[in-house]
Order: C-alpha cells, then sequence, then structure tokens
C-alpha cells in the first residue's frame, strides 16, 4: 500500500506538485493521467526516492520512504526511458541486476523474457538497441523480482503491438495476484482493460482520484478516455 500525504513537491521556485493525497491499496491498478508536465513521473520518482521530498511524506506499506531505502525491494520500475551501460550486452545487464538482488533463480519470474523472446538477443549491446527493445528489457527487469508494486512509466510507448499486448496481460495477471500496479500512459484507449483506478493530476494537482466503475457511471460513459475528456470540458467551462 502506498500513502501520499501533503505531498508538495518543488524544483526552486517551481511547484512541481501542490498538496497530494493519495492512497493506492494492494491488488488494485492505478493510471496516472494528466498532460505533460503535469507531475506524473515526479510522483512517481519522489514514491521510489529519487527525488527528494521536503514537505509532506509517502508511506510504503507503513514505512516513511524517507527513513531508508530498503522499501525498494518491494518495488518493481520502469522507467519512461531506460538508461543502461551502453557495452554491457542484454545478457550481462540482466545478470547484474539479478546479482545485486541476490534472489534465487527459482523465485525469478522470467515469463516476460520469454513472451519477449530476450534471450536469443542476448549478445546485443545495450548501446545497439532499439528503443523498443530497450522497452523489452526494462519491462522484464520491472517484473523479474516479483515485486509487490509495479510502478511503469509509459508502459508501452515504443512497443509494437504484439509486444504491447504481452505486456498488457501480464499487467493484468500480476494484478489480479493481489499485486499495486502504478501506470502512466498517454494512450488512454489501451487503460480501459488494465485498469481498476484513475488518478487524474493538472499542474501538480490531483483534480480526479475515482474508481473506473464510478468514474464511468458519473460521466455516463464506457470508456476511459470519454470520461477524460469529459473532465477536461468540465475543466475548461469552470475556467472560462
Ligand atoms: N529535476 C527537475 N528540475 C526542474 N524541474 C523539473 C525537474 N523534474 C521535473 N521538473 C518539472 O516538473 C514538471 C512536471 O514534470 P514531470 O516529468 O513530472 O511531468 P509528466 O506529467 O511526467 O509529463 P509527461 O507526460 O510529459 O511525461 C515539469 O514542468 C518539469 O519541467
Amino acid at each position: 500500500m502506498i500513502e501520499v500525504q501533503n505531498l508538495t513537491k518543488k524544483f526552486d521556485r517551481f511547484t512541481a506538485l501542490e498538496n497530494l493525497n493519495l492512497s493506492f491499496t494492494d491488488g488494485k491498478s492505478i493510471a496516472l493521467i494528466g498532460p505533460n508536465g503535469c507531475g506524473k513521473t515526479t510522483l512517481i520518482k519522489c514514491i521510489l526516492g529519487l527525488n527528494v521530498i521536503e514537505t509532506g511524506d509517502i508511506l510504503v506499506d507503513g514505512k516513511s520512504v524517507k527513513d531508508d531505502y530498503l522499501y525498494r525491494r518491494e518495488i518493481g520500475y520502469m522507467p519512461q526511458i531506460g538508461r543502461y551501460p551502453e557495452n554491457m550486452t542484454i545478457g550481462q545487464t540482466i545478470k547484474m541486476i539479478k546479482d545485486t538482488r541476490k534472489i534465487s533463480e527459482t523465485h525469478l519470474d522470467t515469463e516476460l523474457l520469454e513472451s519477449f523472446e530476450l534471450e536469443k538477443m542476448f549478445e546485443k549491446k545495450m548501446g545497439n538497441l532499439s528503443g523498443g527493445t530497450t522497452q523489452k528489457v526494462s519491462a522484464v527487469l520491472a517484473f523479474m523480482f516479483d515485486p509487490k508494486i509495479i510502478i511503469l512509466d509509459e508502459p508501452t510507448a515504443g512497443l509494437d503491438p504484439l509486444s504491447s499486448e504481452i505486456l498488457k496481460e501480464k499487467i493484468i495477471k500480476e494484478k489480479n495476484k493481489g499485486k499495486l500496479i502504478i501506470i502512466t500512459s498517454h494512450l488512454l484507449s489501451e487503460l480501459d482493460d488494465m485498469v481498476s483506478e484513475i488518478v487524474f493530476i493538472n499542474e501538480g494537482k490531483v483534480i480526479v482520484q475515482q474508481s473506473v466503475t464510478d468514474l464511468m457511471t458519473e460521466r455516463k460513459s464506457e470508456k476511459i478516455s470519454e470520461s477524460i475528456v469529459s473532465i477536461l470540458k468540465e475543466m475548461k467551462n469552470n475556467a472560462q
């Protein structure tokens, strides 16, 4: 479980997140939605301890992210753009991360590795990979250590349709096992099958946190994209 409490994140005088209060429970799949620059990645980085928190707090399974870094072992993270040592091969990169995590082979989740058929490409250097293949390596690593929480930043951006489908099915499978999944995406149409809750952020503020079922009922729509358009129209009308 993740609880975001009165979180404000500033970069110098710019306020990227303003007084966020959110609660993400296990077994839920949450979509973080909002325009470019609204603060989605900033929030994810605060959860991961990659951004320093000065105001407010984030609790992961009851423990503040400010206390120590051990909680990160429970989180699998797929970044928007994965950065890896360019001269290492895919095989060496995966082995290096496996070695640092010290988890026995029998406890590793290699399902995505097999579905993406990455083993065939183990000798390729990370620096020479296509964007989509780098994304596949990031996805494999996010799920490999069977974490309780999985955070995916634009997971299907750059993936071909078949690979996107493989990843979506994996996300649904892990959610159904009771894991907490957080996804950011601009591709609203692909979220319908995957997410149970949405958090809509605009200019660093939470505009809506709602279950997909409630959202659909309230907005009288059958798709997340239609509901979001309705929220945006409402925001525009209120601003006029
Ligand atoms: N390290 C930083 N220093 C200064 N400003 C930053 C930093 N990181 C993020 N920002 C700013 O904070 C705001 C939120 O950025 P963030 O990357 O969280 O947006 P986002 O919602 O993930 O956008 P996108 O949909 O484009 O990925 C932006 O205005 C960005 O320029």
